[in-house]
This record gives C-alpha cells, structure tokens and sequence, in this order.
C-alpha cells in the first residue's frame, strides 16, 4: 500500500463534513476523497441490510478507484451498521465514529452518566452503550434519537432561528436527567453545536464523536507507518455526492464549512443499476501524465498515441508545477532509467498512470556509447557538443552501425509496470543532414529511407522509429494491462 495515496471517507450526506473539517486542521499531509450519499440519505431510517449495501458500494469506488489506503466510515449509523462487517471483508484499515467517541465520553464523564443524542438507527443500534460498557459497565447511559436534526442540517437550515427552538425544545430532557457529558453520535450534529451547547448548558462536555476519530485516523496511520510524506494541500480534497449533479446544496455547506479559499472539487457520482458508483468522465478518461521534461519526445509520444488510438488525455509533467521533484537519472540500464522516472511522478500522482520514456543511442563501434548517457555525452542536453562528439570519435572508423532504443515504462494505480521496447538500426553519417527532430537525429540514417532522422517529416519518423515502435507495442499490451490490477 502506497503511503501516499488518499484516505477515503464516507457519509450519509453533509455530517461527514465536521469530521473532513477537523482532519484537514490535524492531518495537514494527508489527501481526502470524501463521498456524501446525498441521494440516499438519511440512513437513520434504512435497514442494516441496506446501510452496509450502500457502504460497501462507496468503499468499493474509493478502493478501486482511488486507491485509498484506509477508509473512515464518518457516519455514525453506517459505523454502526456496517463497520465489522467492512472491516472483516476489506484489505485496509477501516476507521469508524463510535468507538472514538464512546472513549472520550467515558473518559471525560465524572458522575458516570452520559447522554447520546443520534439517529433512530444508531439508537436503535445500541452500538455506543455497548462500547461505553466496554469502559466501564457500570455507566448510565441515556439516548435520544433526533433524526430531525439531521434533515435541517443537510437542508442547510443549520443555523435558522426556527432550528435553534426545535434544538432547544428536543433536549431540555437532558437538562433534568443528571448527564454531565453529553456525546454528539451524528455527524451532523456538529453544526448544530451553538443551540446544542444553548440548550444544554455550559457544565455539559459535549463530545464530538468525529473530532474524536481523528485521534484514532492518527494512531492508525502511526502503526501501519502509513503517514503520507507529501504534504498535500487539502484543496486537492474531492469531494462526491450522489444526489444530481445539478444539485448544490452540499457544495453551498460545504463551501460555508469548511471555508476553504479555494473552490471546492464537488463531483457527481452516479448509482447505476447494481449498485455500482461510476464517474463519466473520470471512466472515459483516465490522465496520462508523460514523465519527460523534453519536449520533443511529448510531442512525438502524443501524436503516436493519437495514432494508434489510445484515448487517454495526456498531461505533460511541466503542468504539474513545483511539485515535480528531481529525477537523476544514475540507472545502467534505460529500463532502470525509465522505471525511476515512472516511480518518482508516480508518488507525487498515486491516481494517475505515468509513463517514461528512457532512450538513447548506441553505435556498434563505440561499444554501445553514448546509450545511457546520450542525453550527457559531452555537455548535458548540449545537442550541438554531442553530436561533435559522435563525430569526432567516429573519424577515420568506417563501421558506422548504430541502433536507437526506446523503453516505455507505464505506472498505474494498483499496477504492475508494463514495460516496452523498441529499437531502430541505422547509420551514422559523417556529418550533419537535416533540420527536423531532435538530439542525434542528424546524424542518423535510416536506410529504408536513405535520409536521416533529421530530413524524415515527424510523421515518417514516427512511423519507424524506436519510440514509435516501442508505443506501438505497448498498445498491444494496454488493453490486457487495464483490465488487470496487482
Ligand atoms: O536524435 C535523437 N532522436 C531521438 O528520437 C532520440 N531519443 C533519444 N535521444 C537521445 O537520447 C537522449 C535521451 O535521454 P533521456 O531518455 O534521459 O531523455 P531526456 O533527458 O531528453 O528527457 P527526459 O524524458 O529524461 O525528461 C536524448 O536527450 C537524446 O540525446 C534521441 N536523439
Ligand atoms: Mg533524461
């Protein structure tokens, strides 16, 4: 598992949004892809059956699809419905609300007796009454189901005059009933602290069961040595509903917040059939992000691709900005070359495919030189002292073989490497011909063509040269290659 992949958190609806708010303060390293099931909610009222059918679904989406690397159930009824369950059948760490919660209000309760309020369902569940007596058997514990609340959060009436009289009319039970702690088993109900603060008063610990997870995300992440070592700036967060696209309300909360400065990522998730989650365009077009800082070699692979058909869009490594780290190329081999060129894009991008290319020439009569170090013979990406260079050790040497060689190395979420060469045998003139290309092209002379890289248009260079043939057989490949995983 990559430590730098995302955490996935999954929810309801909006509430999951005071646990996202409270990590993105503590967990400045970490990425969060966050999915509000904002068509099916609320959860209060469905069946477990159905609660850990749609958990599930989300989980597989984020696992499959993004690659998480631990998944946070921020959802108090889904962690109680469905957390051992997801917990026995995933392969990451699974991380819910109540468990957290439960041990803070144990901890923080003095006269033993602590108040929940949540939905019917995680009442019903009676999921923190046994953790609680996990703590200590002997505290009273007096629950109170508000589904309400959860209506006028995701209504976005969370701070309306009229909530703030229901809010008080709801809990005045508790101002009688002795608590001195008070936990907060929803979500939602964060956003409703002000007038759940006013209507119990200010002796009562209040326990966020969300804020409380953090502690336990941060254990976890500790134990498994599973910190990210990026520092991920949290407006790379994605946030996805499953309500209509068309439908803002969860950006609207969302944006008010988490007062982020810049816009929010909201995607839409659409619920096929079986269940299954799928973003259209994220499916039809996945990024391919070209790990090469020459660009003579990205303009050459885009148009190949777009020759042979690979449908990708592709993002040359010069848009990712600063975050791009330096790649020293000290391998002996291309495919080492391309392979580290690959890994090192691919931790700054864990989501997206990667793919290096790592080529050279090598002439028969210099054993094989410059090969690795073409791109460095004589002065580093110095086209004009290398090919002097070739020249002049070549002088007087009438066997002038030489062959090109390309190795494609792509990266995939969740992939092995796919690996691809190609090679092309030529010549090496005596002296300069044509303009086109790049590095050695002048030098090289194709004898199909009886002209050097340099006079073929990029088109015909394309067709036959070592790039050209190494994309062509990793299209062969890229197929099989998709469908698989490690
Ligand atoms: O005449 C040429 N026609 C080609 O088609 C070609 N392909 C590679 N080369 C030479 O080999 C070096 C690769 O070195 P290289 O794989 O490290 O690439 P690079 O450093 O230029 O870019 P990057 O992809 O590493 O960022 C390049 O600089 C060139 O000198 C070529 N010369
Ligand atoms: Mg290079």
């Amino acid at each position: 598992m990559n430590k730098n992949n995302p955490i996935g958190m999954i929810d309801s609806g909006v509430g999951g949004l005071t646990v996202i708010k409270e990590a993105q303060k503590q967990l400045p390293n970490e990425q969060f892809i966050f999915i509000g099931d904002t068509a099916r909610m609320p959860y209060g009222p469905r069946t477990t059956d159905e609660v850990i059918a749609y958990t599930f679904q989300m989980a597989n989406y984020l696992i499959t699809e993004k690659q998480i690397k631990m998944l946070v159930i921020a959802c108090n009824t889904a962690t109680a419905c469905a957390l051992t369950v997801l917990q026995k059948k995933l392969t990451i760490p699974v991380i819910g609300v109540i468990q957290p919660g439960a041990q803070a209000a144990q901890l923080a309760t003095k006269n033993k007796t602590i108040g929940i309020i949540a939905t019917d369902g995680t009442v019903n569940s009676k999921a923190y009454e046994l953790q609680i007596h996990q703590y200590g058997a002997d505290t009273k514990v007096l629950s109170q189901g508000e589904p309400d609340f959860v209506q006028l959060v995701e209504a976005n009436k969370y701070q309306d005059h009229a909530t703030r009289d229901i809010v008080m009319n709801h809990l005045a039970p508790f101002k009688a009933a002795g608590i001195d702690t008070l936990i907060l088993g929803c979500t939602h109900f964060p956003l409703l602290e002000p007038f759940i603060r006013e209507a119990v008063g200010k002796q009562i610990t209040l326990i966020d069961s969300g804020r409380e997870t953090i502690y336990a995300i941060k254990q976890c992440l500790n134990k498994l040595a599973l910190n990210s070592d990026i520092k991920h700036n949290h407006d790379e967060d994605i946030y996805y509903t499953t309500s209509d696209s068309d439908d803002d309300t969860f950006k609207v909360i969302a944006t008010n917040w988490l007062a982020r400065i810049h816009e929010l990522d909201v995607r839409h998730l659409k619920i096929v059939d079986n269940g299954t989650l799928q973003h259209l365009e994220e499916i039809s077009m996945p990024r391919l992000i070209l790990a090469s800082n020459n660009q003579h070699k990205i303009i050459e692979i885009e148009a190949i691709l777009n020759d042979i058909g690979i449908n990708l869009t592709v993002t040359p490594l010069n848009s990712l900005g600063d975050s791009v780290p330096e790649i020293i190329e000290d391998g002996t081999t291309f495919e080492e070359n391309a392979t580290k060129k690959a890994m090192t894009i691919a931790k700054i991008a864990p989501n997206d495919y990667i793919l290096a290319d790592d080529s050279g020439l090598s002439i028969d009569a210099l054993n094989g030189e410059p090969g690795v170090y073409s791109a460095r013979y004589a002065g580093d990406h110095d086209d004009q002292a290398n090919n002097d260079k070739v020249l002049n050790k070549l002088e007087g040497i009438t066997s002038r073989e030489a062959q090109f060689t390309s190795v494609l190395v792509l990266v995939g979420p969740n992939k092995p490497k796919l690996v691809a060469t190609g090679t092309v045998r030529g010549l090496i003139t005596d002296q300069r011909y044509g303009d086109n290309g790049f590095g050695y092209d002048p030098l090289f002379l194709v004898p199909q063509f009886d002209k050097t890289f340099a006079q073929l248009t990029a088109n015909e260079k394309n067709q036959v040269s070592h790039r050209g043939l190494a994309l062509q057989e990793l299209g062969k490949h890229l197929p099989e290659w998709l469908k698989g995983g490690v």
